[in-house]
């Protein structure tokens, strides 16, 4: 019915459209018929349009309180599922926000601001409580040589294992982190330099003895630290890195491998 009713007003449409029929005496007649005809079928679609909200509206009004209330309660788990799914997106968004802004891309360790905050922390509890605890500063050597040789990439996986070495060797309380380039630094919560030294001389080993699959056969890596403690009411912390810098540079000039202690 409705294929029959839109082919006849198509040739209507396309009778109204032909030029040969311009100006013929019936086709005015027939445009005034057809201007009628489609503003009839308009108010009869919106009365049907409006009949039925009105016979929609009927069968809820009949409809037993229970079946509302559960078509109600159906209604709102649906809005709890989208809101919880979008809690769930944005808590995952946050995280990773948190993690990207406190971590080293490249190595997955804290990164330098992380490091400081940590740094604070411990100072924090020294003055409180007392105590001490060790900083080292490590720097990857003849590191330029890796990238000159074997390119940035290459260099790249050797930060990455290195670091990775790093903080697979230190006890589970100690912290280490990204610094910058190719320097890291370790925290050694509650130890004086004998056993922070201790760690050193088992990180030397295991760097220099690191396998990668990553890495070409020929690359042999070592680093070299400095290393002081922290005591209660020491200087402040930029004073403390300066130390420990100071100590990192000792090392290098000494032939690198090594730690220096201050
Ligand atoms: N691939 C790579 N290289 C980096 C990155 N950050 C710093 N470097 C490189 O690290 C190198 C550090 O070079 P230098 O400061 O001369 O130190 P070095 O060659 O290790 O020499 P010593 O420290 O004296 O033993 C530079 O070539 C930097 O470009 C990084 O994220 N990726």
């Amino acid at each position: 019915m409705v294929k029959v009713q839109e082919l006849l007003e198509n040739r209507i449409v396309s009778l109204l459209e032909n030029p040969d029929y311009a100006g013929h005496p019936l086709s005015e007649g027939l445009a005034e018929l057809f201007e009628r005809y489609c503003e009839q079928t308009r108010q009869i679609e919106r009365i049907a349009h409006i009949s039925d909200r009105y016979q929609e509206a009927e069968r809820d009004r009949h409809i037993d309180t229970t079946t509302r209330y559960q078509r109600q309660l159906r209604q709102i788990a649906k809005v709890m599922r989208i809101s919880d799914r979008y809690q769930h997106m944005l808590r995952d968004m946050n995280e990773r926000l948190y993690w990207i802004s406190s971590h080293d891309e490249l190595t997955g360790l804290p990164n330098r601001r992380q490091m400081q905050a940590h740094l604070k922390r411990e100072l924090q509890q020294l003055a409180e409580r007392g105590g001490q605890f060790c900083v080292a500063l490590a720097d990857l050597d003849h590191f330029k040589a890796i990238n000159d040789t074997y390119g940035h990439d290459i260099g790249d996986k050797a930060l990455a294992a290195i670091a990775n070495c790093l903080s697979e060797h230190i006890r589970g309380y100690d912290l280490c982190g990204r610094w910058g380039g190719e320097e890291f630094l370790l925290i050694f919560p509650h130890s004086d330099t004998r056993a922070a030294e201790a760690i050193l001389a088992r990180l030397h080993e295991v760097v220099g003895a690191l396998v990668s699959h990553q890495l070409p056969e020929q690359i042999v890596l070592s680093v070299s630290f400095g290393l002081s403690a922290c005591h209660k009411g020491d200087e402040a912390l930029d004073q403390i890195l300066k130390r420990v810098d100071g100590a990192l540079y000792q090392a290098k000039r000494e032939g690198r491998k090594r730690t220096v202690v201050v």
